[in-house]
Parts: C-alpha cells; sequence; structure tokens
C-alpha cells in the first residue's frame, strides 16, 4: 500500500515538472515571435476561469467560461499556427539531428566543413570592411526549398570571391537572402518570411528582421553584415548573436551549435 503511494507521489512529481517545462518551454516561444502578450491574457483567463468555476463555484458564469474553453482550444490553434509550426519542426529536426538518425542517414554532422566556413567567414570580414550588406542562411537539417524557390538558382562551390561579388552593391542578386545548403551556393536574391517579434532593437532593420524569421521557423543559422554599421551577426534559433568578432563568428559556424543553446 505504502509502494503505490510513493509511486503515485513520484508520478504526481514528474506529472508537475512536465506541465512546468512544457509551460516555461511555450513561454520561451511566445517570447520569441514576439507574441508574449497573448501568453499572459490566457494565463490570467485560465485564472480567473479556476476562481470562477472551481473556488467560487458561480454556475452560470462557470458554464459560460467552460463553453468559451472548449471554443477556445480551435481558436488557439488557428492563432498560434506558425508557432505550433514552428514547435513541431524543432522537435522533429531534434530527433534528425540526433546522433542515431545521422548514423542512419550515414553522415558525420549537419553542419559545414571548416574548409567550406573559411570563404563564408573571410567573405563576411571583407563586406563588413566595406560595409556591404549581406544575408547568407545556412541550411541544417529542416529543408529550404521554399526560400530557395524565391530567389535565382546558383548551385555553386562555396567561394569567397562569388560570395563578395553576389553582394556588390551593384549586382543584379545583392538584393535578398544567399542560402547554403549541401556545402554548395544554392540559390542568392531570396526572400525570407520577416519576424514580427516586437522586442527587436529599433536600429535593426529589415535584413534583421529577415534573419530572425527564418531562424525562428527553422533552424538555419544566417549570418548578416550590416550595410550601416558593418557589424556581423548570426540570427539561430530565434536568437541573435549580434556583433560578432572573426573568430566568434567562426566558432559558432564549425561547433555544432546546439551546443551554444
Ligand atoms: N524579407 C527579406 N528577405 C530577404 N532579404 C531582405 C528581406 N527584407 C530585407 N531584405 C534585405 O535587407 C535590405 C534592407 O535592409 P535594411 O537596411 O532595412 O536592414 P538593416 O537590418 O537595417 O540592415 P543594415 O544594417 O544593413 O542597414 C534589403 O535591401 C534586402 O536586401
Amino acid at each position: 500500500m505504502t509502494f503505490d503511494i510513493n509511486i503515485l507521489s513520484l508520478k504526481d512529481i514528474l506529472d508537475i515538472l512536465l506541465v512546468a517545462f512544457l509551460l516555461y518551454k511555450t513561454y520561451k516561444l511566445m517570447k520569441s515571435s514576439g507574441s508574449i502578450n497573448i501568453f499572459i491574457g490566457i494565463l490570467v483567463f485560465i485564472v480567473i476561469w479556476v476562481i470562477v468555476s472551481q473556488v467560487l463555484q458561480m454556475r452560470l458564469l462557470g458554464s459560460i467560461f467552460d463553453k468559451l474553453v472548449s471554443v477556445g482550444v480551435i481558436a488557439l490553434i488557428v492563432l498560434f499556427q506558425d508557432e505550433i509550426r514552428h514547435f513541431l519542426l524543432t522537435l522533429g529536426s531534434r530527433h534528425r539531428s540526433s546522433s542515431f538518425f545521422r548514423f542512419l542517414k550515414g553522415n558525420k554532422k549537419d553542419t559545414t566543413d571548416k574548409e567550406d566556413i573559411m570563404p563564408i567567414v573571410m567573405a563576411c570580414l571583407n563586406m563588413s570592411k566595406g560595409k556591404v550588406g549581406a544575408l547568407i542562411v545556412i541550411e541544417r537539417s529542416l529543408p529550404l526549398d521554399e526560400v530557395v524557390r524565391t530567389g535565382d538558382i546558383i548551385d555553386a562551390n562555396i567561394n569567397q570571391r562569388l560570395i563578395e561579388n553576389i553582394f556588390f552593391k551593384n549586382s543584379p542578386l545583392h538584393d535578398g537572402a544567399m542560402v547554403i545548403s549541401n556545402k554548395r551556393i544554392k540559390a542568392a536574391g531570396c526572400i525570407l518570411p520577416v519576424s514580427h517579434n516586437l522586442n527587436i532593437p529599433k536600429e535593426l532593420g529589415l535584413r534583421h528582421r529577415a534573419a530572425l524569421g527564418i531562424s525562428q521557423e527553422t533552424d538555419a543559422m544566417t549570418i548578416i553584415v550590416s550595410e550601416e554599421t558593418g557589424g556581423i551577426s548570426i540570427a539561430y534559433k530565434g536568437e541573435f548573436y549580434l556583433k560578432l568578432t572573426a573568430e566568434e563568428l567562426e566558432r559558432m559556424l564549425t561547433n555544432d551549435s546546439d551546443s551554444q543553446n
């Protein structure tokens, strides 16, 4: 009997911890997508609902709230379709990038090798010095086919001079983003989804917003070279890593980026 009670309490603790973890993850996801006020609104609604129907046991108001909650699930799915999609994509990509799945796929890593990274780093440094704006998306485990389709296909080896040439001010492909996938420059002039996060600093414009946007929807790592300041930044998994030095940029691109989180 005592044994049963112990198992039950352990299960309860696990249950509470899992709910807390789920709430924390939802909070983080909503904060990064700029919808934190909706999250707080939902929490306030749940608290009022519990007080009205459980604590005060007001039957009429309670039943109205009960009806709202049952319809609310559908409303939430519609309201948060982007966030839910991102959550499921991240869940899928985590599994796909696990060592077991990599073993099944037969490749070592999803990240780009060092010899492919150096031309990107050198090109970014040169563009930074010359204040040439650039936006480079490096695909990881989630395919970027949708984004590639919005630009012009290049399909060339990663080459420092080619990268610099594409982003050179008068080049026809300098506008938009370059996509690097499977160790090749796949496309340029691509259009990225723009993030609607309200917490992005005012001085960061559309180029940075677009980089954050793709980092919220996929696990790609995006390098931004600012045309205004020459600063090099990275957007990855909904976070900015601003004003990077050459060493930091190289380290972020070389390391398995999951260790950064
Ligand atoms: N959705 C998008 N997808 C791809 N590229 C975009 C997108 N939005 C803007 N850009 C690129 O960003 C450029 C505009 O940059 P803007 O000056 O607004 O950004 P910024 O973040 O302030 O960068 P900078 O510091 O370089 O000025 C555009 O010319 C275009 O090349």
